[in-house]
C-alpha cells in the first residue's frame, strides 16, 4: 500500500495541456505580435503546402491570399448585429486622419529598421488605442491532401503531425498550423476552414474546426464530404486572424522572393487585397516556375550511431521497438553506417554478458547504458546523405540568376556529415553584382529549403560571413555587391527554438561546414576575378598597341621604300646611333638575305603600307592570345566551371545553334528564356 499522504497537497498544483502551454507561450513559435503572427501563419501554411506536393512528386502550385477584413465584416462573421455608431469619437478604433498618417509613418520606420537586420519585431503590434486589423489568410496547394478522418487530429491537436520520423521535411514539430489556429481563436474567436482531397479521391473533405484548449482536442464544428468532380487533389486552409500588414509587407514579399530562389520548380501566386478598396495598396505577384527539375525527394533513414551522444534514451527506445531478433542484427539494421561485420566487432567489444545472437529484448538497462557508451566512443563513417534532398547547385544557381541577375556566381556543395546523429549537407553560392543588390553583404539563409529572415545576427551563416577574410579572395566587402546564399539540409536542423528562425554558431561541425562552403565559392570567384583583371589589362595593352599600328606601319613603309629606291638595306642606312655591343654596335641584327628579299618585294609592289599594317595587327592579336593562354595555364584556380546538364527529350525546344571553330552548342530555349543567356548575346 502506498504511504498515506501527510497533510493536504499543494493547492497550486496544476497541469497544462500542450495547447494551453503554447497559447501562453506563443512567442517561442513565432507568434509574438499581430504582424509577426500574420507572417508566421503564411509561412507555416506555405511550407506545409510545399512538403505536401513534393511528397507525391508533384511540382508545387501554391495560391496565397491575404484579404483585409473590415470591422463590420468581422462583426458579421462572429454574428454580432451591425451596430450603427452614433458617436464615433467614443470608439478607440476610430483614427483621425492625422493619427493614421502618424501610425503609418511609425510603422514604415519600424519596418525599414527591421529590414536593415534589426531584431524580429517590426513594430507589428497592431494599431494603438485598441483598434485591430483582421485578415483572412488562405493557402491552397496541389499536394497530397489529408485523409478525411485524420484532418481533425492533424489540424486540431497540438503536437500531432506526420513529420516526426528521421526524414528531411520543412515541418517537424506538429505545431505550426495549430499555432495559427490558436492565434485565430484568441484574436478573432473564429475557427479554421479546411478543404482537402487526396489523389484519385471521389470526394472532397470540408471541415470547420477549432481546438479545445484544455483537452488539446479538435472541436469539430462541421464536417462533410462533397463530390470531387474536378479530380482535384491538395489542401486549402483558411483562417481569419488579427494581423498587421503594413509592417510585415516587406518581410512577406522577401520571404516569397527567397522561396522562389530556393524552390524554382514551384509556382507561387500571391494576392493581397486591402479592405478600403484602394487598389494601389493591393499586391498581385506571381513567382513563376522556372524549371521542371525537382530535387529527388528525401527518404526516411535510420539514426546515425552518434545520435546516442545526444539522446540517452535512444538505445532503450530502439531496443524496445526493434523487430530484429539478435543484437548484431539490431546494431546493423537500426543504425546507418554499421555493417554486419562492424556490428559483430562492436558486440565483441561490449564484453562480458553480450553475445551477437542474444535477443535485444534480453538486454538489461545497465547493458543498454553500456551499448550507448560504446556507440558514443566508437568511430563511425559519416552518413552518405543519400536520404537528403538538397536544393542542388543547378536549382540554386537558376533561382539566384533569375531573382538577382548577378555578374558572377560560384557554387559549392559539401559532403554529408553527421551533426548530432543526423545527416547534414551544406550548399552555398556566392554571387557578385546584380540588380536590387546593395553594396556589402547580402546574406540569404535557408534551412531545409525554408528561407530564414529573422535573428540573422546570431545565425551561423552570418557569423561565418563576418569572420572570413574576403580581401584575400580579392573581394571588397564594403563596395562589392556580395550575395551569400547558404542552404543547410538535414533530417534534423538544430534550430534555436521552435519558431525556426536561426541556427546557432555554437555547433562546430556546422560552423566548419558552412565556412568551408563559403570559402569554396570565394576561391572560385577569386580565380574569375584574377582572370578578369588580367583580361582587362591585356585589353588595355592591346588597345594602346593597336592605336599606334597605322603610324608605325607608315614610318616603316617610308623607310623601306627609301631603302628600296636607294638599293641600300635599311640596316646600312640607319643613323640611329650604336646598338648593343653584343649586336656588333648595330641597332638590330638582320638577315641580309631577308633584307634583300624584302626590298625586292617592295620594289615589285608585293609589300606595301597596308601589308605592314596587316602584319603588325596579326602580331598584336597573336601576342594577346598567347598571353591569355599563358595566364590561364599559370592560374588554374577557378579555371574549371561546373556545368549542369539535364537529360533532354521531345518536350524540349532549342535555340539556334551556336558555332565555335571546334564545336557547336544547341542550347535549350528555356535557358535563354529563363535568363541564363539573353538571346542577343548568342553570337
Ligand atoms: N497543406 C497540407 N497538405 C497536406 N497535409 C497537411 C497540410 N497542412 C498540414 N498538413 C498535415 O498536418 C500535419 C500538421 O501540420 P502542422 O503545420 O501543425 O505541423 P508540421 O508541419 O508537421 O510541423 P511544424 O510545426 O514544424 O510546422 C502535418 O504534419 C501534415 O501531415
Amino acid at each position: 500500500m502506498p504511504p498515506k499522504s501527510k497533510g493536504a497537497g499543494d493547492k497550486n498544483l496544476k497541469s497544462k495541456s500542450p495547447a494551453e502551454f503554447f497559447q501562453d507561450n506563443k512567442g517561442i513559435a513565432g507568434f509574438e505580435n499581430a504582424g509577426k503572427s500574420l507572417y508566421t501563419t503564411l509561412r507555416e501554411f506555405i511550407e506545409n503546402s510545399l512538403d505536401s506536393a513534393e511528397s507525391i512528386g508533384v511540382l508545387p502550385d501554391v495560391d496565397i491570399a491575404v484579404e483585409e477584413v473590415t470591422l463590420s465584416q468581422y462583426e458579421d462573421l462572429i454574428g454580432l448585429k451591425a451596430h450603427v455608431r452614433k458617436d464615433s469619437a467614443l470608439y478607440a478604433d476610430i483614427e483621425t486622419d492625422k493619427e493614421k498618417q502618424k501610425r503609418l509613418k511609425e510603422e514604415a520606420k519600424a519596418a525599414a529598421k527591421a529590414a536593415k537586420g534589426g531584431k524580429g519585431d517590426a513594430g507589428g503590434g497592431g494599431r494603438k488605442g485598441g483598434a485591430k486589423s483582421f485578415f483572412r489568410i488562405t493557402v491552397k496547394d496541389n499536394g497530397k491532401g489529408m485523409a478525411h478522418d485524420d484532418i481533425p487530429n492533424m489540424l486540431g491537436r497540438v503536437l500531432s503531425g506526420t513529420k516526426y520520423g528521421v526524414r528531411q521535411t520543412r515541418g517537424k514539430f506538429g505545431l505550426g498550423s495549430k499555432m495559427a489556429l490558436i492565434w485565430s481563436k484568441q484574436t478573432t474567436g473564429l475557427p479554421i476552414k479546411i478543404t482537402s482531397a487526396q489523389p484519385k479521391s471521389k470526394f472532397t473533405s470540408r471541415y470547420v474546426l477549432d481546438i479545445n484548449m484544455e483537452k488539446n482536442e479538435p472541436n469539430v464544428h462541421s464536417a462533410e464530404k462533397t463530390p470531387n468532380d474536378s479530380a482535384w487533389h491538395g489542401a486549402e486552409l483558411s483562417v481569419i486572424i488579427e494581423g498587421n500588414w503594413t509592417t510585415y509587407r516587406n518581410k512577406v514579399l522577401s520571404y516569397l522572393r527567397q522561396l522562389a530562389i530556393v524552390t524554382p520548380y514551384a509556382q507561387f501566386h500571391f494576392r493581397y487585397e486591402s479592405a478600403g478598396g484602394d487598389a494601389r495598396q493591393n499586391v498581385d505577384a506571381t513567382f513563376r516556375r522556372r524549371t521542371e527539375v525537382m530535387p529527388a525527394p528525401p527518404t526516411t533513414t535510420k539514426h546515425h550511431p552518434s545520435a546516442a551522444k545526444e539522446n540517452q534514451l535512444l538505445i532503450k527506445d530502439l531496443l524496445s521497438q526493434t523487430r530484429e531478433k539478435t543484437l548484431q542484427a539490431f546494431l546493423n539494421k537500426e543504425f546507418t553506417c554499421i555493417s554486419k561485420e562492424y556490428a559483430g566487432r562492436l558486440v565483441a567489444e561490449l564484453g562480458k554478458g553480450f553475445e551477437p545472437g542474444m535477443s535485444p529484448k534480453e538486454v538489461s538497462d545497465t547493458q543498454g547504458t553500456r551499448i550507448q557508451q560504446l556507440l558514443c566512443d566508437a568511430r563511425f563513417a559519416d552518413p552518405d546523405g543519400a536520404c537528403l534532398s538538397p536544393a542542388g547547385e543547378y536549382n540554386l544557381r537558376l533561382g539566384i540568376m533569375k531573382e538577382l541577375a548577378p555578374d558572377w556566381i560560384a557554387s559549392y556543395v559539401g559532403p554529408a556529415l553527421a551533426s548530432q546523429g543526423h545527416p547534414l549537407i551544406v550548399e552555398a553560392c556566392v554571387s557578385l553584382g546584380g540588380k536590387d543588390v546593395k553594396s556589402g553583404f547580402n546574406v540569404f539563409r535557408f534551412a531545409n529549403r525554408i528561407p530564414l529572415l529573422f535573428e540573422a545576427g546570431s545565425d551561423v551563416v552570418t557569423r561565418c560571413v563576418q569572420r572570413l577574410n574576403w580581401g584575400s579572395y580579392k573581394i571588397d566587402k564594403n563596395n562589392d555587391k556580395i550575395g551569400v546564399f547558404v542552404s543547410i539540409v538535414s533530417t534534423k536542423i538544430p534550430f534555436k527554438g521552435t519558431s525556426k528562425e536561426y541556427i546557432g554558431d555554437d555547433n562546430t561541425e556546422i560552423a566548419e561546414a558552412v565556412d568551408r562552403a563559403i570559402r569554396g565559392c570565394a576561391t572560385q570567384l577569386k580565380g574569375k576575378i584574377v582572370r578578369a583583371q588580367a583580361a582587362k589589362e591585356r585589353k588595355a595593352r592591346k588597345k594602346v598597341l593597336t592605336r599606334y599600328i597605322p603610324d608605325v606601319a607608315n614610318a616603316i613603309a617610308i623607310m623601306i621604300s627609301a631603302s628600296a629606291e636607294a638599293a641600300e638595306p635599311p640596316s646600312k642606312r640607319c643613323k640611329w646611333g650604336p646598338g648593343a655591343p653584343s649586336n656588333g654596335g648595330k641597332l638590330w641584327q638582320v638577315d641580309p638575305v631577308f633584307e634583300g628579299k624584302l626590298l625586292e618585294q617592295v620594289r615589285n609592289g608585293d609589300v606595301q603600307r597596308s601589308t605592314i599594317e596587316r602584319k603588325l595587327s596579326d602580331f598584336v592579336e597573336r601576342m594577346d592570345s598567347e598571353q591569355a593562354l599563358e595566364h590561364s595555364m599559370q592560374n588554374k584556380e577557378g579555371l574549371s566551371e561546373t556545368m549542369h546538364l539535364v537529360p533532354t527529350g521531345p518536350v524540349h525546344k532549342f535555340a539556334p545553334t551556336v558555332h565555335h571553330p571546334t564545336c557547336a552548342f544547341r542550347l535549350l530555349d528555356t535557358l535563354c528564356a529563363g535568363g541564363f543567356l539573353p538571346r542577343g548575346d548568342l553570337k
